[in-house]
């Protein structure tokens, strides 16, 4: 379990003081796949450097695994943070070495027998894919084989916690995918906590079970994937969510209806609860926007319709009855 509690980070310049992290509490379970989000400037980076004490914070204590990070001393924290792996944009790897060097790195730094590092480092390079690559250098990889060489290295000295900065951000959507899917595959086989931060919304819409929102260094918003990305409470979490999402036009919109966001979610998203209420109560609808998606895998549909022509109070309240979440988008035109 990782936990941060009252975690303040002040950076002092020429242009005077600055709060990148202001008093943020975050608990994230063992095993949690935990993404933070926010715009750029929000403190995210910060945020993620303070669980391994890259950033030490001004106020506030850091807590994982039961160690207090925060109370170590330099060799203790050393040894603290071999458990904890973090992953970059841009990789971080050395050049001037080849792949298995680079995934031998911390072994080595550990003081490991070398035919032991010789073995982990031949089991690292297997599990991710890149047996054949040992022996070149980093520059002779695509984008996505650098990081999987990252999440070797990271993995190396077997961490119970991966931080990944940015890690995706970097990388085209297809090989995105293919670095997400791993990650969620080391983190049902291996038990990794991940605490990931991004300004992508659909990485964490993908794989992470919680989720918090930064903003001017302070969490703003924080729970689970799903309820807060299908029902934000915070305007700096609604307009992150809108961004290239397709409205719809209010000259769109059929005179006199009533305008409605319905939400499904599990099993019943593919069901037709809105043409059953609609037929039962005798009221049209006309969709203005949609989108049927996952979360974390569970699948949902969030609709913008306009209720004409009929009872769309009876239709509101039989469609809360059925569990569809209802939420009124501006009442008339
Ligand atoms: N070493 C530093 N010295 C001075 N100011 C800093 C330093 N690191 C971060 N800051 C400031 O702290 C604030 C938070 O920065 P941080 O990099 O954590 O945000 P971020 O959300 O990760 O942004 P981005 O997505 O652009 O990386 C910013 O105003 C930034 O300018």
């Amino acid at each position: 379990m990782i936990r941060l509690e009252g975690v303040t980070r002040r950076f002092r310049s020429a242009a005077g003081e600055r709060v990148a992290l202001d008093a943020v509490d975050l608990t994230v379970e063992a095993g949690q796949v935990f993404g933070v989000v926010g715009r750029s400037g929000a403190g995210k980076s910060t945020l993620i450097r303070t669980i391994n004490l890259l950033e030490r914070p001004d106020a506030g204590t850091v807590t994982v695994d039961g160690r207090e990070m925060t109370a170590l001393a330099p060799a203790e924290l050393r040894a603290a943070r071999r458990r904890i792996g973090m992953i970059f944009q841009h990789f971080n790897l050395l050049n001037a070495k080849t792949v298995a060097e680079n995934v031998a790195f911390p072994l080595r730094l550990e003081g490991r027998p070398a035919a032991e590092v010789d073995r982990r480092v031949a089991d690292l390079l297997e599990q991710l894919g890149l047996s054949e690559h040992g022996k070149k250098h980093p520059a002779q990889l695509s984008g996505g084989q650098k990081q999987r060489v990252g999440i070797a290295r990271a993995l190396a000295c077997e961490p119970g916690v991966l931080l990944c900065d940015e890690a995706t951000s970097a990388l085209d959507p297809e090989t995105t995918d293919e670095i997400l899917s791993l990650l969620d595959q080391l983190n049902r086989d291996l038990k990794l906590t991940i605490v990931l931060i991004t300004h992508q919304m659909e990485v964490v819409r993908r794989v992470c079970d919680r989720v918090a929102v930064l903003k001017d260094g302070r969490v703003v918003e924080q729970g689970a994937t799903a309820d807060v990305f299908l029902h934000p409470r915070h305007a700096a979490t609604r307009a992150m969510l809108a961004e290239g999402e397709e409205g719809f036009e209010t000259a769109d919109v059929p005179p006199g209806g009533r305008l409605a966001k319905l939400t499904f979610r599990g099993g019943s998203t593919y069901e037709p609860e809105l043409s059953r209420v609609a037929r039962s109560v005798g009221v049209d609808y006309s969709i203005l926007s949609g989108r049927i998606s996952r979360i974390r895998g569970e699948p949902y549909g969030q609709l913008v319709v306009a209720f004409t022509g009929g009872d769309a109070e009876a239709a509101v309240a039989q469609l809360t009855a059925r569990g569809v979440a209802v939420e009124d988008v501006g009442g008339t035109v």
